[in-house]
């Protein structure tokens, strides 16, 4: 009996022990499976979060580079500006500002002192040529056509809106026409309106392929109305007959600049012309590209003596024509020789066929400018090279980090349909 009883007290404890270590183990189960639980979702959560700093971390960064540019721009240093008075201070407006020679006429204006507006559309020029003064308070940049009208209150007009490379004005024909002729005709019609004075960018290109040498303002010219040049030459011809019939019908107070063949800093790499394709040809170790015999003739002027010329036509008080050019006469053949030796480089160079309609001699008489203007190219042929070719191997340099390289451009015609507005 007591037996029985102690065995059943014994079950009970060992089924109460039983029941207590299953509960004990259901415990240590449950909390090691919460445990493992709450590991996970923690290594989840981290890796979750670690993921969303690395998102974050990409849109931040170009943000951050963005304010950077923003701090560097309102601390930004710009080139010293003259201090003028109210009375001299002018309110100049540059059409085509942001090209080769408008680019370098805004520093110059700037620099003196005066307000300048460039207007572009950025056919051929570029931001880049005049970023330097965005935010300056005396610098205005305005993308606009001169095609369409523009309303400003300006003082002086420098109007060299057009392409000048034979390759960029022949590209679009129709739109090298209208520049040149709703274009002047709108900027004269400004001038007219304001009572500003215009100072029109022509060329040498109205004496077409000259028979006679070298070109004095007085000659006419012999150009072909209907070659492939003709909507560049006849273009600037026609603009400078209206300049002549705002100043007598209108009273327009206009200046005439026949511009020789310039070179210099910032001219488009790519634009064709005969220094760019040269230097970029020899800086690359290509053959470089003679169209012709290479016996026609050039004389260059560098860009800062162009400039200068421009700033004392626009203030002087001669109205007629004037040439500004560098007299000092190549051969192409000759011009190849020399930038190949400059630039040490040991390509060939290449006779292609010659362009049409091509002027076979061109040089300035610029008596007219030594007298009215006491005006004179004074920077040296190599020297401006040397300038030349410094900038276009660091033009390279930055277009081979964007991962661009330009090749020179033929003077070739563009087949098929073109866009013209
Ligand atoms: O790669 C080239 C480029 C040009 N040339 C030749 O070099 C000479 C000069 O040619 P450019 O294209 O530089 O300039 P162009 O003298 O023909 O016209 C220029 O005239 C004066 C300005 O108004 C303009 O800048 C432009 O129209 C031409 O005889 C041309 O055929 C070459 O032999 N090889």
């Amino acid at each position: 009996m007591v037996k029985s009883r102690m065995r059943r007290l014994l079950t009970a404890i060992n089924r109460r022990m039983m029941k207590l270590l299953i509960a004990l183990a259901l415990i240590a189960y449950v909390a090691s499976v919460w445990g493992n639980f709450v590991n996970m979702s923690r290594s989840i959560q981290e890796n979750g979060e670690q993921k969303m700093e690395k998102k974050i971390e990409e849109v931040i960064a170009p943000l951050r580079e963005k304010i950077r540019d923003l701090e560097k721009s309102f601390t930004q240093k710009y080139p010293p500006v003259k201090f003028l008075s109210e009375k001299d201070r002018k309110r100049i407006l540059i059409t085509g500002g942001a090209g080769f020679v408008g680019s370098h006429l805004t520093d110059k204006l700037m620099m003196d002192g005066h307000e300048v507006t460039v207007v572009d559309n950025f056919f051929t020029g570029r931001k880049r040529n005049v970023e330097h003064w965005i935010g300056h308070e005396n610098f205005e940049l305005i993308n606009h056509d001169v095609v369409e009208p523009l309303y400003i209150e300006v003082d002086q007009i420098y109007h060299l809106a057009s392409p000048a490379s034979p390759p960029n004005y022949m590209y679009n024909p129709i739109k090298t026409l209208k520049t040149n002729t709703i274009g002047t005709l709108n900027m004269l019609g400004l001038a007219k309106r304001v009572g500003a004075r215009l100072l029109l960018a022509s060329t040498s290109e109205v004496y077409g392929d000259p028979e006679v040498h070298p070109q004095n303002e007085d000659y006419w010219g012999h150009v072909n109305p209907i070659g492939p040049r003709a909507c560049y030459d006849e273009g600037k011809r026609v603009a400078e007959t209206m300049c002549y019939a705002y100043m007598k019908q209108e009273g327009v107070e206009v200046r005439v600049a026949r511009i020789f063949n310039t070179f210099g800093p910032r001219m488009h790499m790519n634009d064709g012309r005969v220094v760019s394709n040269f230097v970029l040809q020899a800086l690359q170790g290509e053959p470089l590209t003679v169209y012709g015999s290479g016996s026609q003739t050039r004389a260059f002027q560098y860009v800062s003596d162009l400039v200068n010329g421009l700033v004392a036509l626009m203030n002087s008080n001669v109205s007629s024509p004037v040439n500004l050019g560098n007299p000092e006469e190549h051969t192409i053949l000759e011009f190849a020789r020399l930038i190949k030796h400059l630039v040490g480089s040991g390509g060939e160079i290449q006779f292609l066929s010659e362009a049409q309609d091509d002027p076979q001699r061109r040089k300035p008489d610029i008596r007219k400018a030594k007298l009215l203007l006491g005006w004179e190219p004074v920077v040296p042929l190599e020297e401006g090279l040397n300038k030349t070719i410094h900038y276009f191997s660091k033009e390279l340099e930055y277009q081979a980090n964007n991962q661009y390289i330009p090749k020179p451009k033929p003077a070739r015609i563009k087949k098929g349909r073109t866009r013209h507005n």
